[in-house]
């Protein structure tokens, strides 16, 4: 009966997801709209990346943070879609020719193979800086001025030198020659758990979260994200092409050192394993009103073949 059940609060996680990424949608829409007095080309090419798809995962984190608290959906949404400007952009950076080279993400050409490098890269830097004005739009839907500052400082903090910057940056660096799992611990944690660590302290400051709550959530994003990047490493030796919507063995090629690599599969596969039992026990100590949807999204995401 225990297994029934848990299996149908599953099936429920997907159009939970896929509610919140149309909602999401829509909101982008309103951020990027059709008749702003900016160069066509420059907001093509930011929608072409924003709205290729892709799983939403951060957006999510920010909406179920907040619904753990009691927080409003409608109230967080603008910072769900910072935090997928600021991925996007980066996504189309780690792409390029001078990072990673690669020509498909999210099932479609990459956006410097449509638009060109120059257009690229302008198209992140507008991603990046208008993240900062969307996070703003809280503030019309009630959310406090101080948890608005917080959230954009937050993010400026998260997404660069010391945060997700700071870790692309370690990662081109380290290539070859990487002698410490530390090493990899770090820019594993930095390029992509702070945006994830982001999502949820976010979501949770739009609805008012404690310190301690925070404190926890700071936890379970850095144990669930490092889990979600070491999977990343797994499916691009193991993945689906096809269902991951880009190259797989991408790492091996550019001679990058992954947990894979380092430890090998089986024990990379425990690792996900040890750091997902480590968030949920993290989740625990917030004492939010709800935790069971993060606790589903946190198995959904490192149990994911795509
Ligand atoms: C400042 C920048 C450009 C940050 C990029 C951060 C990031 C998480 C890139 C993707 O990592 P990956 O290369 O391991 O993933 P994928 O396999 O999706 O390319
Ligand atoms: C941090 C990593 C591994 C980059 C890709 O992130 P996602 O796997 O969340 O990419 P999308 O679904 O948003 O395309």
């Amino acid at each position: 009966m225990k297994a029934v059940k848990r299996l149908s609060e599953r099936l429920e996680l997907k159009p939970y997801i896929h509610h919140i990424s149309v909602q999401m949608e829509q909101q982008l829409q309103t951020f990027l709209p059709a008749g702003w007095d900016v160069p066509s080309t420059l907001t093509e090419s930011m929608l072409y990346s924003l709205m290729a798809g892709g799983k939403r995962l951060r957006p999510v984190f920010v909406i179920a943070a907040a619904e753990a608290l009691g927080g409003s959906r409608e109230a967080a949404l603008p910072v769900a879609c910072a935090v997928e400007m600021v991925h996007t952009y980066s996504l189309v950076h780690d792409d390029l020719p001078a990072m990673d080279d690669d020509d498909y993400r999210r099932g479609k050409l990459t956006n410097h193979k449509v638009y060109g490098e120059a257009l690229a890269i302008l198209a992140g830097d507008a991603l990046l800086t208008h993240a900062f004005y969307a996070a703003t739009g809280c503030t019309a839907l009630g959310v406090a001025p101080e948890a608005a500052l917080a959230i954009v400082r937050d993010l400026a903090e998260y997404a660069g030198p010391r945060g997700m910057v700071g870790g692309q940056v370690a990662d081109m660096q380290g290539e070859q020659g990487m002698t410490e799992l530390e090493q990899l611990r770090y820019i594993h944690l930095h390029k992509t758990a702070d945006l994830f660590m982001f999502s949820l302290t976010a979501g949770a400051r739009t609805a008012g979260a404690t310190e301690q709550q925070l404190d926890a959530l700071r936890r379970f994003g850095s144990d669930i994200g490092l889990a979600f990047q070491i999977q990343d490493d797994i499916l691009d030796v193991i993945g689906d092409e096809a269902k991951l919507g880009k190259k797989t063995q991408s790492d091996s090629k550019l001679q990058k050192v992954t947990y894979p690599y380092f430890i090998g599969l089986d024990a990379s596969k425990q690792e996900v394993e040890r750091l997902t039992a480590s968030a949920k026990a993290a989740l625990q100590e917030a004492n939010l009103k709800d935790s069971r949807r993060l606790e589903e999204i946190a198995d959904y995401l490192v149990q994911r073949d795509h």
